[in-house]
Formats: structure tokens, sequence, C-alpha cells
């Protein structure tokens, strides 16, 4: 719902904005927009990716926000079951809207799930989020036909149900077994031990009546590693868990309050012969095994997801962002000089401190997530007609920028919230929600730690691989390319260039990824086995698969900005922030960059008094830098980081609402605080 406050000032809204023009818009905010050096509906279309595709989000986006059957009070005053509830009723709503509205293609179903369900999750996420794309990705061609179209027609709800209360990380070590019976043609799933549960999967508590089931595969008496079954959990009739099977809801989490992440165990449940997926690997109606073209196929789903979660994570970021930089413009702290109104918190070297290296990291992150995207797109068609060469190369990739754009979302989002001060911390800014919503991205798809180094094992063999003269993927080449000794930067100007600029990071990465290599190398030569000698030299891995992450980001901000048409205003402000997020990892790492005389102490010098002189080109342009993400209100959920800026009358209106202010006087007062104080012997 749009609020329309009375109209005391006039508000030059850009005729393309489509911010409804509200009534009254904050002065500080307002003086922000004009001030700006571009117009940020131009950068909004840059990142959409054109005019027409900005107006189609918008369209997709209105459609959910003006529809008055997705309306609801405030999830910040709703409990866990009413949340949950809520949850699945919109989650049927936007099923039926969908086809109502016909939108056919993903894009647009997406958005409009998005903006249906604002800061909430969705109720049927794992269903489209993970179990669709297991079924498309593993089925064989008979199974895709029967399968598909009664998940896309939610004739069944899935979830995706790998991870077990002992295992997550080590999916190897899984315990649930699927042993194969000739006799019968059948699997039969079994949970041996408490610590096989699965424990974890989304929409599996109570809401799913099928699960992808990742098991040990036995027939003909031998072990052949997990594999993905599809299995009935709860009947159709009624809902009931089906015999043999128990199933739960693990109880409330750190936040994902309206998601039912649960538990399951079989009892010896029988599954047909063809329940399991079948694209890649095979079991006959006689036992006989037919493994798969590439060992690590049934993990796809997993990789298709880290995918997504970049994207996510950009998203997320932007918004933390949104919030924070628009609040800073309305809030003012501190008489600096007597009499004169204090100044706006943005105007803190150290709150653009805070603020800016996540600006610029949400831009470089959402650059990031096109590219990786695009690349995901070609390797599965290249892995379509059979050619499995790249798949090491994404996962790889894929890993590795899951971890590091999620560890900087958290952190950024976090210190957004802290930026705000106490108002912060209220339900009302929309933090606890969406810090709670990322969090788990740093944990789930795979532990970040983990997947940075699955990143460093590649790049290992990619540095053997280099040393013997042979040749390497795009995205690794520079590991072949000799060190270019130290930065050649002079003088200010010469940080300022790109190319140095890339070039930095990239000797960083080359320098950290060889190093870590040399370690290995030499730990394994003092005689210790593989895994000691990959434990001993852990800190030098993750420090080389960060870097490389690091460089992989850079380069890509970097070409974005060469490679994309756009005005001379636009690639005037990108190129400040890409700048500065350049030279902000620098300092931030500076010693990595000083410990092998790459840079000198007077570089640094010149780096850090870049990154000042930057913030000033920054805060001009903060406000309009923002507002080119173009978050709605609805989807934004945040009273501090409203269009408008009227924060203060938001956040009285939203506390009127808050449970506890439905009656003058609460029940505990006659239940506890009058007898304890009326019992007192002093009298007033
Ligand atoms: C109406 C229509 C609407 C449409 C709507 C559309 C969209 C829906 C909208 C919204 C929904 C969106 C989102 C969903 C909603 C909410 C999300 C909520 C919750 C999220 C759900 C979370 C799910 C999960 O977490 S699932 C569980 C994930 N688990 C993991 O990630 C486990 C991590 N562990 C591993 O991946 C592996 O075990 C390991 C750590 C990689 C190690 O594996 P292992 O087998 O032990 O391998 P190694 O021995 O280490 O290595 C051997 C060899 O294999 C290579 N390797 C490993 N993995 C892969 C891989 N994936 N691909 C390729 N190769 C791989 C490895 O590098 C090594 O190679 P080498 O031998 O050459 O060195
Ligand atoms: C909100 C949420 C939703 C989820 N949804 C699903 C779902 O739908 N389906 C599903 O199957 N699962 C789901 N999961 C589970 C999730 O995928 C796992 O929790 C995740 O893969 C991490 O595994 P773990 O819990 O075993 O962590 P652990 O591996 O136990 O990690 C604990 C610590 O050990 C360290 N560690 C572990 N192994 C290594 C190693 N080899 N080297 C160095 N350090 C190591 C890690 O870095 C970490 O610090 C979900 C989890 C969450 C939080």
């Amino acid at each position: 719902m749009i609020v329309l406050f009375n109209c005391t000032c006039a508000v030059p809204t850009t005729m393309d904005s489509f911010h409804p023009v509200p009534v009254k818009v904050n002065p500080d905010l307002q003086k922000e927009r004009d001030a700006a050096l571009f117009n940020p509906v131009e950068l909004t279309y840059l990142k959409d990716g054109g005019k027409d595709k900005t107006e189609r989000r918008r369209r997709c986006e209105l459609l959910a926000i003006n529809d008055p059957d997705l309306q609801h009070k405030d999830i910040s005053f709703m409990a866990r079951n009413e949340r949950y509830s809520n949850a699945v009723r919109k989650a049927v709503i936007i099923a039926r809207k969908i086809k109502e509205h016909r939108l056919t293609n993903m894009e647009e179903k997406q958005l409009y799930i998005s903006a249906a369900t604002q800061y909430d999750t969705y109720g049927f996420g794992l269903h489209y989020g993970m179990f669709l794309p297991a079924l498309s990705a593993q089925c064989d061609e008979e199974q895709r036909n029967y399968w598909l179209p009664l998940a896309e027609n939610l004739k069944i709800l899935g979830t995706y149900a790998q991870t077990e209360l002992g295992h997550g990380t080590f999916i190897r070590g899984l315990e649930t077994t699927a042993i194969y019976d000739p006799k019968t043609e059948e699997f039969v799933l079994h949970t041996p031990t408490l610590s096989a549960l699965k424990w974890w999967p989304g929409n599996m508590g109570k809401t799913a009546t099928h699960a992808v089931v990742l098991a040990q595969l036995y027939t003909n008496g031998k072990s052949y590693g997990l594999h993905p079954f599809i299995v009935q959990l709860r009947s159709l009739e009624n809902h009931q868990p089906l015999p043999g099977i128990t199933l739960g809801d693990i109880g409330p989490k750190l936040g994902f309050h309206s998601f039912d992440n649960g538990f399951l165990g079989f009892d010896h449940v029988r599954i047909p012969r063809r329940n399991m997926l079948m694209k890649y690997s095979q079991v006959s109606p006689d036992g006989f095994y037919i493994k798969p073209i590439h060992a690590k196929l049934t993990y796809s789903t997993m990789v298709e997801a880290r995918v997504t979660l970049v994207s996510d994570i950009a998203y997320s970021l932007s918004q933390a962002v949104t919030i924070a930089v628009r609040y800073s413009a309305v809030r003012r702290q501190t008489e600096q000089i007597k009499g004169v109104k204090e100044p706006q918190i943005l105007d803190y070297r150290t709150q653009q401190l805070k603020l800016f290296p996540y600006l610029a990291a949400a831009y470089a992150f959402t650059f990031t997530s096109f590219v990786i995207t695009g690349r995901y797109i070609e390797v599965q068609n290249e892995m379509n007609d059979g050619n499995m060469e790249s798949l090491s190369e994404l996962h790889a990739l894929s890993a590795g920028l899951k971890a590091f754009t999620s560890y900087v979302g958290n952190e950024g989002i976090e210190v957004c919230r802290l930026s705000c001060g106490g108002h912060g911390y209220s339900q009302a800014s929309g933090f606890p929600e969406l810090y709670t919503l990322t969090a788990p991205i740093s944990t789930f798809e795979g532990e970040n730690t983990v997947m940075l180094l699955q990143t460093a094992r590649y790049l290992m063999k990619c540095a053997t691989t280099a040393k013997r003269g042979l040749e390497l993927p795009r995205f690794v080449l520079y590991l072949s390319q000799r060190q270019k000794g130290q930065c050649p930067a002079r003088n200010e100007s010469d940080l300022l260039d790109h190319g140095l600029l890339s070039d930095a990071f990239e000797h960083r990465a080359r320098r950290l990824v060889i190093e870590a290599a040399q370690k290995m190398q030499s730990n394994i030569g003092k005689g210790n086995p593989q895994h000691v000698a990959w434990n001993n030299c852990h800190m030098y891995l993750l420090k080389a698969a960060s870097a490389h992450c690091h460089f992989y980001v850079v380069q890509t901000f970097v070409k974005y900005i060469n490679d994309t048409e756009m005005s001379d205003a636009v690639r005037d402000i990108l190129t400040s922030l890409c700048q500065f997020y350049a030279l902000h990892g620098i300092w931030q790492n500076a010693g990595d960059f000083l410990q092998d005389g790459y840079m000198n102490g007077n570089q640094l010098d010149m780096v850090q008094s870049l990154v000042g002189k930057l913030l000033d080109k920054i805060r001009i342009n903060a406000v309009a830098l923002v507002d080119a993400f173009d978050f709605r209100d609805e989807i934004l959920c945040s009273k501090l980081g409203k269009y408008d800026g009227n924060v203060y009358e938001a956040m009285y209106e939203w506390a009127k609402n808050s449970p506890l202010n439905k009656t003058e006087v609460h029940d505990s007062y006659n239940k506890y605080l009058r007898p304890l104080m009326q019992s007192s012997k002093a009298k007033l």
C-alpha cells in the first residue's frame, strides 16, 4: 500500500521514475537527488539490461504489490506458526496468479515471486529452487515426461533432501542407503542411525509431498556412492507421512521463520527402480550398474544453486546499502558548530568508509553475477552436447564466488545495520530479516571455507598445469603468465588506471596461488601425506582462493565498464566506484601487496589518499547510486530506507501497530505487576 502524505513541497522526479510522486519528500533526501551528477534511471536500465526490461520488471512487481489477495499484516508482528501459514497461503495464491497473469517467462516468474513475497521466504522455495532443477538435471527423458508435469503443475510439492544430522559438507559420507532388490525391482531406502536422519531440507517439515533424496546406492552387494532418488513422503490424499517415513520440523532457527526446514527418516521404505533419477547413471532391472560420464554430475544441482546465490547476495547487499545510505542522508547527529544544524551522518568520513565499500561491492557483485550466469549457461549447453570439459572450472568458479560474495555480503549487511545506530536494530529497519535471510548463504549450498578450499584445489592443479607449460582455461590463464615485477605507479593518477589496478590484483592472486602450491609441495616433500599437507597449508590455500575471486570481481567490474555502452555521466560514476572498489581492496589487504615488494610504502600512501578523495566523488552521488537499484518501498520493507525519507513518521506509525499496543494496559499488569506493587507495605 502506498501512503500519500500531505503535500508540502514539489517533487521533481524524472519522467522515468516509477516511484509514486510522494507528496512530501524529506528535504535532505531531495537535496541529495538534486545534486547528483547522473540520472539514476540510466543506471537502472543498464543494470536491468535495457529500458524495456526495466519496464517489464516494474510491471511484474506492480502486479504483485497491488494485488489485494497478497496483502497481510507486517510479518514482524506474526508468530512462527502464523508466518508459516501465511507463506503457504501466499505461495498458493502466487501459483494461481502466475497463470492468470500468463507469466510464462522464468525471469518474469521470479520477479513476480520476489515482489509478492517481499522480504519473507517463498513457501515453495525449495520446490522451485532445488526440487525442479534437480529433476530437470537428473531425470532421463521418460522420467522427465512423467515427473516434470506433475511438479510444474504443483500436483506434487518437492524438496531436496541431502544433508543429514551428522553429515553436511562431506557428502560422500552420507549414511542413508538405497539398496537395490532385483527380485521386486525396487530400492529399499533406509536410515541406519540417528546421525543419518535427513536434517535441514527446506519445505520438508510440513509442506513437501516428495523429495529428491540423496542416498548411497548398493546393488549386487557393491556400493556405488551417492545417487538421487525421487521419493514420495506424504499421502496425496491427506498429507499424512507414508508408512515407514518419519517427518517433522526442526524447530526455530536464527531466521527463515516462515520456512519449515525438516527432518526425515526411512524405515526400509520401498520405491520402484525407476525412481532412481537415471539421466547419468542407471541400474538395470537385474541390478547391473552403469556409471555416469562424469563422477560429479550428481552434484550439478548445487552448482546451479551456487551460481544463483551470487545474484541473490548482490541483490540483498544492494537493499542493505539502499536503506543505510538513504537513512544516513536524513539522519542528523552531533552539533559541530554551536547553533548550526547537526550534520547529516552521511557527511562523516567514518560513515562513508562504512558504507561506500559495500555500495561499490553491490555493483561489483551485480556485474559479476551477470558474467557467472552467462558462463553457467554456456557450460550447460556444452554439457547438453555431452562435453563435460568445463564442469570442473564451473565448479571452482561458482564455489569460490558464492563464498567470496556471501562473506562480503553478510558482513556488509551487518555494517549497514550498525551504521543506522539504534534504529538499525529495530525490525522496522528491515535489517533483522534481511540479515537472517542472507546469513545462511555462507553455510548452505556448501559452507564457505569448504567452498574456497574447493576453488583452491582447482587452482593448485592449474598452477601445476601452468608450470608444465600446458594450456589453461580463460579464467585462470593469468597463472601461466610471468609476474610483472613491481607496480609501475608513480603518482596518484597512475593509480586510478583500471588496467593498473586489475594488474595489481592479478599479481597478488598469482603470487598467492603459486606460494600456496609451493607450500604444498614442500609439505609433501617433507613426507607428509597429501591430506596432512593440505591441512597444514589451509591458511595459504584459503588466501589464494580468496585473492583469485577478488581479482575475478575487479577484472569483471573493469571489463563491464570498458565493454558496455553508457552515457559519460554514468561512465564517470561507475569508473569512480570501480576505482574505489579496487583501491579500497588494496588498502584493506595492504600486507599482501607489500609482502613481496610489489608495492611500496609510498604507493600505499597514495592508495590511502585516493580512497579518501574518492569518498567525495561517491558522496555526492550516493543517494542516486542507491536509487538506481530501483527498489520499491514495498519490496525494501524498511521504514529507514523509504524513498521519500520520511523515516520518523513511518517508524512511529509502524510502532503503533505493535501487538503490545492493542490495549493501554497489558494483561500482565493485573496478573503480576499490580499484586507486586500493591502488596508492598510502603505507601506512596
Ligand atoms: C511458478 C514458476 C516459478 C518459477 C520460480 C523460479 C524460481 C524460484 C524462486 C525462488 C526460489 C529460490 C531459491 C530457493 C529458496 C530458498 C532457498 C532456501 C534455502 C536454500 C536451500 C539450501 C539447500 C542446500 O544447502 S542443499 C545441500 C548443499 N550441500 C552442499 O553444498 C554440500 C557441500 N559439499 C560438497 O559439495 C562436496 O562434498 C565437496 C565439499 C565439494 C567435496 O566433495 P567430494 O565428493 O568429497 O569431492 P572431493 O573428493 O573433495 O573432490 C573430488 C573431485 O570432485 C570435484 N568436485 C566436487 N564437487 C564438484 C561439483 N559440484 N562439480 C564438479 N566437480 C566437483 C572436486 O573439485 C574434485 O576434483 P579433482 O579430483 O579434479 O580435484
Ligand atoms: C537455512 C538452511 C537451509 C538449508 N537447506 C537445506 C536443504 O534444503 N537441503 C539440504 O540438503 N541441506 C540444507 N541445508 C544444510 C546445508 O547445506 C549444510 O548445513 C551445509 O552444507 C554445511 O554443512 P554442515 O552443516 O555439515 O557444516 P560443517 O561441515 O559441519 O561445518 C562446520 C565447520 O567445519 C568446517 N569444515 C567442515 N569440513 C571441512 C573441511 N573439509 N576442511 C576445513 N574445514 C571444514 C567448516 O568450515 C565449518 O567451519 C540448509 C542449511 C541451512 C542453514
